[in-house]
């Protein structure tokens, strides 16, 4: 049997990991491990085979990206299937990359470049290229990007109100998660049957990080997330959409620098920052303090209002589809944001809500008279770039 392929998604809050046999037309999983609780006191790493045997599960201490990565490397030179090749998800691709790429000293260099746009995300993620460079572990060495998928958008959703000469430099919406909307859009047929599928669909990629996106015809239209991963829905640490006159306020009544105010919008804001508790959903849907409440509540209120937004972008919605951690596994979460999206014709089955947090998969979550369809689809960005991968290396 050939090196199997092994892909690597540094998230904000989770490192996830998963080994693959592509010897066929289509990626056959064999290990899928993760990393969880990143930047948290008390972290996991756990692994296990397709078949479900256990590989490893064990507690993990004030975990790092570096130190997670460093385990999951040394995970995979161990076990049988020393992976041939290694695909890594790096969020920011800029105007430089938007399709899957090998990885060299100069591509390196280039990725480096676009760190002051990722500031959460591509450290960590050059950090797992370059340890991976070094143990000369995987021959060969794939970038995949966040930002790819997102290529087919219209021009006008790219645009920010600025004086164009900014936008001639770069200074544009990009648009991330577009892995997770690439899986998502892969499935779409098999789950909601070929004519739906080809419809206005809203995706929420609810997780650590949080946005939003409207699929058409099965791709990009629009995207809540702009330049960085900052913008739009309010996430674990970030604030998502913030009038930029409070940037300024922290600079000038704060004494705020520009490495304090980066800090204050990537790091200590959002779910972390209104709850004053944690950046972790689980927690606070399971606080009983007044500030973990608002927290969730601001964060369902902003993601209904996003759906509003996208769906304009799009000229209507015909389905809304729940993913990432907290989208695939919040029935609470998904229901609260629903709530607010009646008017829009969407009405969850509040039952099969509740039943699929417990059995997991894909499920159509919404009403019998509901005039939209509501969907959870769990993502599959390891999936995708192992698609994207296994098509570079066929050249
Ligand atoms: N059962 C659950 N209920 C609510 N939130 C959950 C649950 N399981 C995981 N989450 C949340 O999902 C988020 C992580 O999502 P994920 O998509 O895995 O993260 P990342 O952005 O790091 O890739 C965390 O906020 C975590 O609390
Ligand atoms: C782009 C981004 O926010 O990624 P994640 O959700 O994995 O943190
Ligand atoms: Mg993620």
């Amino acid at each position: 049997m050939s090196a199997p392929l092994l892909a690597l998604n540094v998230g904000s809050a989770t490192l996830k990991f998963t080994t693959f046999d592509i010897q066929g037309r289509e990626p056959r999983v064999l290990v899928r491990g993760l990393v969880d609780g990143i930047g948290q006191a008390e972290g996991r790493l756990a692994a296990r085979t397709a078949d479900g045997q256990v590989l490893c599960d064990e507690p993990l201490r004030e975990v790092r990206h570096e130190n997670a990565i460093a385990q999951v490397l040394a995970l995979a030179e161990s076990g049988r299937n020393r992976p041939g090749a290694i695909v890594h998800r790096v969020v920011h691709g800029g105007e430089l990359f938007s399709r899957a790429t090998r990885v060299d000293g100069e591509v390196c260099a280039q990725l480096h470049s676009l760190t002051p746009l990722a500031p959460l995300h591509q450290p960590a993620a050059l950090a797992g290229l370059e340890a991976a460079r070094r143990a000369a572990l995987g021959v060969v060495q794939i970038a995949c990007f966040d930002t790819a998928f997102h290529a087919t958008q219209d021009p006008l959703a790219t645009r920010f109100a600025i004086d164009r000469r900014w936008h001639d430099a770069g200074v544009r919406r990009y648009s991330f998660h577009g892995l997770s909307y690439a899986a998502i859009s892969h499935q779409l047929p098999a789950v909601l049957g070929e004519g739906e599928a080809d419809k206005r669909v809203v995706v929420l990629h609810l997780g650590s990080g949080s946005s939003g996106c409207v699929l058409h015809r099965r791709r990009s239209v629009a995207n809540s997330t702009g330049m960085g991963a900052c913008e739009g829905l309010m996430m674990g640490t970030r604030p998502g959409n913030l009038d930029p006159e409070v940037l300024l306020y922290w600079m000038e009544h704060g004494g705020m620098d520009i490495p304090a105010v980066r800090r204050e919008l990537y790091r200590n804001s959002g779910l972390l920052g209104v709850s004053g508790e944690s950046s972790d959903m689980r927690v606070l849907l399971a606080s009983d303090s007044p500030q973990a409440r608002l927290a969730v509540e601001l964060y369902c209120y902003r993601a209904a209002r996003e759906v509003a937004a996208l769906a304009a972008q799009a000229g209507g919605v015909d389905h809304l589809v729940f993913t990432a951690g907290i989208g695939e596994r919040s029935a609470t979460v998904r229901a609260m944001i629903l709530e607010r999206l009646s008017w829009l014709g969407f009405a969850l089955d509040a039952a099969t809500n509740a039943a699929q947090a417990v059995h997991g998969g894909a499920a159509r979550l919404s009403s019998a008279d509901s005039q939209r369809g509501i969907w959870v689809i769990p993502t599959d960005e390891e999936g995708q770039m192992a698609r994207e991968a296994m098509a570079l290396l066929a050249g």
